[in-house]
């Protein structure tokens, strides 16, 4: 079986990462850093998405010398002038905590009208592989609402409502799994990648 190794800790990402490369490669056998011993993880000092994601892509494939997926990705909020962006998870500080990280962009962002609360989820993912290094990138725009709403997804879901559902008001966490998948940031990065992934790794 072809192996690919997912460089990440976070269970709902690695979740939604699955799901999607599944379609596309069913065969695929992905290893996450629970099946590593004694996995260290790069500290994610870049200033992009893209660098960040590249840096757990390429240390993935340093420590196991499988071909090596990673994703990097947040909230870029129009208000606070792209932040929390690469900053996203642990915007409240550490350890990171999705509750705390919400209740903080909602204060900050509490005087902000409702015209002024736009926001797009941004993911970078990389692929490292004996056959080089590659990046891709997806978007997801929508609004900061000013409650919590919902219980599906992880992170920022929410408090975010995508464009795509802007009339109905639902937010990330209220979709179903396959919606989020289409339309999301994830989604439509690792949709362009997918196919390419499912070849290298077939030798
Ligand atoms: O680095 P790894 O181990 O993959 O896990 P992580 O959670 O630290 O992942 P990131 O460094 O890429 O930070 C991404 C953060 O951005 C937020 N985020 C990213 N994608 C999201 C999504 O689809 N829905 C909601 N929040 C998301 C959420 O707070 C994540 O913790
Ligand atoms: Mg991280």
């Amino acid at each position: 079986m072809s192996r690919v190794f997912l460089a990440s800790r976070n269970r709902k990402k690695i979740e939604e990462m699955q799901r999607i490369l599944r379609e596309h490669a069913p065969d695929l056998d992905v290893l996450g850093i629970d099946d590593v011993d004694g996995y260290e993880e790069p500290v994610e000092d870049q200033p992009t998405f893209e660098g960040n994601a590249l840096l757990k892509a390429r240390a993935g494939f340093a420590a196991t010398g499988l071909p090596s997926l990673a994703d990097d990705s947040g909230l870029c909020v129009d208000a606070l002038n792209g932040m929390p962006g690469v900053l996203s998870a642990r915007w409240s500080g550490t350890p990171k905590s999705d509750p705390r990280n919400n209740e903080l962009l909602l204060q900050q962002l509490a005087d902000v009208p409702d015209e002024r609360r736009g926001a797009h989820f941004a993911c970078a993912i990389a692929f490292v592989h004996p056959g080089g290094e590659e990046v891709v990138e997806g978007r997801m725009s929508g609004r900061v609402i000013r409650e919590l709403r919902g219980t599906g997804g992880f992170g920022y879901d929410v408090l975010f409502v995508a464009d795509e559902h802007d009339a109905e008001g639902l937010t990330s966490a209220q979709l179903d799994p396959a919606e989020k998948d289409r339309i999301s940031h994830r989604g439509r990065a690792l949709r362009e990648i997918a196919p390419r992934v499912a070849k290298a790794v077939a030798g």
